[in-house]
């Protein structure tokens, strides 16, 4: 106890020390907190920091786009790494990296070529190392080839969630060739801002949803090694893929690639140490006339989950830029919601049932409900459902964001529980697994214990709402078989980001763990968190009770983080 009092305390001085030595300048005005953002006015944290041609080109900019929550913001700098320090106790079992993906710049040359969704910005990595009681932190961004091209064009070339780039072609052969990108998915982004997937070889990928946007990283420098050359032919037809591969037993990558051609997806399986993904089977969608969008899907131990959400994909909008009507999407709930069950040792489809219609970014958790000869009776797969609506879509442009008219404009949301008969019904169902009141009607971005993936499991831990507000700003550990609560939250109008469940090492029980004792800790929860002062902090909740164990402090607020992972041991 005492050393890590001590501990942090030298971690105080050294940072306090470390930012009087820097020696920066104020760029703007100087304020008590120091992020690095473009449109905060604040003086800099101590550390290491390189500036580039993105943030200057933004700040004049930024400046008239005052807003003070880091969350919306684009980071000022394009790297930083340095000490953190901590308040309160970090267990010195805590050995490790999170890791987190997620947006880092929006802003590039003028506004005119501003990116206009959350879901737009130029990926950053963020990491929060602790040792021993201490932390240390350092953001990155990404060089996928579209920010690199956007910071040299000064205006983002390549499509995007919510930004299709005005591409005019000057003569015929400029027409030929951008046509030819769009049908070859060239035009489409690489800015792999969603995931961050340890492969179980020591490789670390990030992603988003195309083939092309499968990014190798360090995780310690957060250095860009390269795109992830797949051997395989698949990217040839299949350009698109789900945003969140999962990877089980630690070593078997599994995605879906949706088919826009033959509507359908293609299930696939990679092995660790290998760029080859093999086809394990197809499912054919039954409502059309293309796939729905699969963002996130589930697994369970024997089974791969593949939903077809009536939001469905719109080959026009990717292939000409047209506007769809929501994004890249059609909302089309006459052609049906279905979800299907694909084995994984054979690949054929075991279930297709027909569900009412939902709108589900993301999915929990996945596990087959056993008969009582042991036989899987059905499958219950968890998801984040927003009563079918995709305003959810909407609410998360960078505007609304920024800028909120409506100080409760958070839809309704739901940890959507559907059941899926394994014995050849035609329908399944869709019920609210809880009570939605006792998360504020909101919740996204959840994670589990990991040993608990595709298992029968009781907790889930997501970002949640305390209403009014217009974004997740609460965290909750939600407990599925008792259908109760315990929250979390600070000010009105943090914005704290995917919680991350970290147990200690050999600590096997989802909750109450064989080690657990009065005074023990055997698993934290972690967050980051984007304050509405423009600052930010690391929160560590004791995994357990869901109180505040410690806190660490960033010298700056970092924008909104999509999904991270835990890269166990020293860095
Ligand atoms: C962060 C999150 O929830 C979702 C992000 C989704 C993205 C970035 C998806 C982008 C795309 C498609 C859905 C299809 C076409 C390509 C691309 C723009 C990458
Ligand atoms: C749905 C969402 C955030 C909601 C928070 O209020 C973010 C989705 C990110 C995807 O990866
Ligand atoms: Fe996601």
């Amino acid at each position: 106890m005492l050393l890590s009092i001590l501990q942090r305390q030298s971690a105080t001085q050294r940072n306090k020390g470390a930012s009087m030595a820097a020696g920066y300048l104020p760029t703007l005005s100087a304020a008590p907190m120091p992020p690095l953002l473009f449109s905060s006015q604040h003086t800099r944290p101590a550390g290491r920091s390189v500036k580039t041609a993105a943030s200057s080109a933004s700040e004049a900019s930024s400046r008239c786009r005052a807003t003070k929550l880091s969350a919306w913001t684009s980071v000022r700098q394009e790297r930083w790494e340095g000490d953190l320090a901590v308040q309160g106790h970090l267990p010195l079992w805590l050995n490790g990296t999170y890791l987190r993906n997620g947006p880092g710049v929006w802003e590039v040359g003028d506004t005119s070529g501003a990116l206009d969704h959350l879901f737009d910005g130029y990926a950053m990595l963020a990491r929060v190392s602790f040792r021993g009681g201490r932390a240390t932190g350092a953001h990155r961004q990404l060089e996928s080839e579209a920010y690199k091209a956007a910071k040299e064009r000064g205006r983002p070339l390549l499509r995007e969630f919510g930004h299709s780039p005005n591409n005019k072609p000057s003569n015929l052969l400029d027409q030929v060739c951008n046509i030819a990108g769009l049908i070859s998915g060239g035009a489409l982004t690489d800015n792999a801002n969603v995931a961050v997937v340890p492969l179980g070889d020591g490789r670390v990928m990030c992603v988003t949803e195309t083939t092309k946007g499968s990014i190798l990283i360090n995780p310690y420098t957060l250095g860009t090694i390269g795109r992830f050359r797949y051997t395989d032919m698949l990217g040839a037809v299949n350009m698109l893929q789900s945003g969140h591969p999962v990877v089980t037993g630690g070593s078997e990558l599994w995605t879906l690639l949706p088919d826009l051609v033959r509507p359908g997806y293609l299930v696939v399986r990679m092995a660790a140490g290998s760029n080859e993904r093999k086809v394990v089977g197809r499912v054919c969608c039954r409502g059309g006339p293309a796939p729905g969008w699969v963002h996130s899907f589930a697994v369970t131990e024997n089974y791969v989950v593949v939903p077809e959400m009536p939001l469905r994909y719109s080959a026009s909008s990717m292939l000409w830029s047209e506007p769809a009507q929501f994004y890249l999407f059609d909302w089309l709930p006459a052609s049906g919601s279905f979800m299907h069950v694909v084995r994984k040792s054979t690949g054929k489809t075991v279930a297709s049932v027909e569900v009412p219609p939902f709108m589900a970014i993301h999915f929990i958790n996945a596990y087959e409900e056993k008969r009582e000869d042991g036989q899987p009776a059905a499958v219950i797969v968890d998801c984040c459902e927003y009563y079918a609506d995709p305003a959810i879509l909407d609410t998360l442009a960078l505007q609304r964001l920024r800028s909120p008219r409506n100080s409760d404009a958070f839809p309704d949301g739901r940890v959507g529980r559907f059941r899926i008969p394994l014995d050849g019904s035609r329908f399944g169902e869709l019920e609210s697994a809880m009570d939605p009141d006792e998360h504020g009607r909101g919740m996204d971005m959840c994670s589990i214990n990991p040993s608990y993936l595709g298992k029968e499991y009781r907790y889930a831990y997501g970002c949640s709402a305390r209403r009014p507000c217009n974004f997740l700003n609460a965290l909750t550990k939600i407990d599925l078989v008792e259908k109760t609560v315990k929250n979390w939250h600070d000010d009105d109008g943090v914005a704290p980001s995917e919680p991350l469940f970290v147990a200690r090492p050999g600590e096997t029980n989802e909750d109450d763990g064989q080690f657990i004792s009065t005074n023990t800790l055997e698993r934290v929860v972690i967050s980051i968190v984007s304050d509405v002062h423009g600052g930010g902090y690391v929160v560590v909740l004791d995994g357990k009770t869901f109180e505040e164990i410690a806190r660490v402090r960033l010298p700056y607020g970092l924008p909104y983080g999509f999904h991270g992972c835990w890269i166990p041991g020293k860095i």
